[in-house]
């Protein structure tokens, strides 16, 4: 018990093993799911630590009063580090020589195997979890590709990543399938995340990978899960795994200036380490936790800390990201309100979701989107980071200074001209007041 409160003190905190916290039932979500309770069928033994709730004083130590989501959240931090760890095994035989496994879309952008094999494991573990009627999900990719007769040898693979990935289930607090699932299953388990969102009700929502161009580039990307409910995001969780937990960052930086300059990407693996981030609607919390990977040492359970958005609020001094393709975000027209906001920082162009978590860790203060006019933001692009940042003390809204509608379906509908989240009201402020002074003539 002193433990807790002593870590918590350093704002890191560390979840024990089942035996040291087992037998306390106060103020603490204990899952002890076993495979004969029926439903969820997963065995998990979670202490609230392990998913960043609220704390409650107990007995004169501090505790960690379990969340309204507490299980879905601790099922769904386990399924993306499995996620991120099936993704860096991907990546590392993907980088250089493997085309066969990417495939272009019907709009021209990339899937790849890691994308669909992450879809599947997710979805599978989640029906698994919450069983396959009560659960709905939304997600990016569909069985289109993999089901023609040409694309047997993809299949294969996504059919071996996904069972590599899922006998590793207990290495993370979940059980895995009692035998190895053949493609039936793998199609089935992807072609299911097909919910079509809305208002009412709970449904989960997933990018398998987010970024995949940064993904076939050795580069970012990142696995995002969320929770929406009656519309609203409850619960967010990023999976980053080239994004350092430390002050790598900077390091980082300096890599994507040698990157913007021809010369070569970092190796694969080289980025060593990947977090993962989340946070619960509502606790004022964001966590983020060290990756476990397959064959390293860290298993479950796992340690994490709090996060919280940069304190900068001086335009001079803060750093803001965009999206890396000039065709997913106008890059001249954020030059120019840059420059009128007084931000003297070179832009950090970063793949995916991984700029939301960079506002959620301190590590920059802001995030501008333009997509180009027509095209409509799709939910699992945002959900997650959006509420992360939140949970983190940062603010995210829409051009307009309106909250991103997620009660609409698969599309972020009504959405004023672009996505705009800051670190702090200050910032936000002066963003809103620099893209109305200047959209109309940018526009012409
Ligand atoms: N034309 C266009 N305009 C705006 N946005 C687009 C566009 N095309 C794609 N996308 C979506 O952008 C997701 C990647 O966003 P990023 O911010 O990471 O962009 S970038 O890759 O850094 O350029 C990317 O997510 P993934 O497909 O999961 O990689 C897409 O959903
Ligand atoms: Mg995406
Ligand atoms: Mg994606
Ligand atoms: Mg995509």
């Amino acid at each position: 018990m002193l433990l807790y409160s002593a870590t918590r003190l350093t704002h890191y905190h560390f979840s024990f093993p089942p035996r040291f916290y087992g037998g306390v039932t106060d103020g603490f979500c204990l899952l002890r799911w076993s495979e004969n309770v029926g439903t969820p069928k997963a065995s998990l033994n979670l202490s609230p630590r392990e998913v960043g709730l609220p704390s409650k004083t107990h007995q004169g130590c501090t505790m960690e009063a379990p969340g309204r989501y507490s299980e879905e959240l601790g099922v769904a931090v386990r399924v993306v580090q499995m996620a991120c760890s099936l993704c860096q095994r991907v990546q590392e035989g993907l980088v250089g020589n493997n085309a066969e496994q990417v495939k272009s879309k019907e709009d021209d952008s990339p899937v790849t195997v890691a994308d669909w094999s992450v879809q599947a494991t997710v979805s599978w573990v989640l029906s698994e979890c919450f069983g396959s009627e009560s659960i709905a999900i939304i997600a990016e990719e569909d069985v289109q590709t993999l089901s023609q007769a040409d694309s047997a040898g993809l299949l294969d693979s996504v059919v071996n990543t996904v069972n590599e990935c899922l006998a590793q289930a207990p290495k993370f607090g979940l059980r895995g399938p009692v035998k190895a699932l053949g493609s039936c299953d793998i199609l089935k388990a992807i072609s299911r995340c097909n919910s079509s969102g809305g208002p009412k009700g709970r449904y989960w929502v997933l990018d398998p990978v987010d970024g995949t161009l940064g993904f076939v580039r050795g580069d970012q990307y990142a696995v995002a899960l969320a929770l929406i409910e009656d519309g609203e995001v409850v619960l967010g969780v990023l999976g980053c795994p080239n994004y350092p937990m430390k002050k790598e960052w900077l390091d980082y930086h300096h890599r994507y200036y040698r990157i913007m300059s021809n010369l070569s990407p970092p190796a694969p693996g080289s980025w060593h380490k990947g977090c993962v981030i989340y946070a619960e609607k509502g606790t004022g919390e964001a966590w983020m936790q060290p990756l476990i990977h397959y064959q390293g040492r860290l298993e479950w359970p796992n340690s994490a800390r709090v996060v919280q958005v940069s304190s900068v609020d001086d335009p001079a001094l803060a750093t803001f990201c965009e999206p890396v393709e000039k065709a997913n975000s106008r890059h001249s027209f954020t030059a120019g309100l840059a420059n009128s906001v007084g931000l003297r920082r070179q832009p950090l162009r970063v793949y995916s979701m991984v700029k939301y978590a960079a506002i959620a860790r301190g590590d920059a203060e802001i995030f501008m989107k333009f997509a180009r006019a027509g095209y409509r933001e799709k939910i699992w692009d945002h959900a997650a980071g959006v509420l992360i940042i939140q949970e983190a003390g940062g603010m995210v809204t829409d051009a307009g200074g309106r909250p991103l509608d997620f009660s609409k379906g698969i599309y972020l509908e009504g959405l004023d001209r672009g996505i705009i989240a800051c670190s702090g009201a200050i910032l936000h402020q002066k963003i809103l007041k620099s893209v109305d002074d200047s959209w109309d003539s940018s526009s012409l």
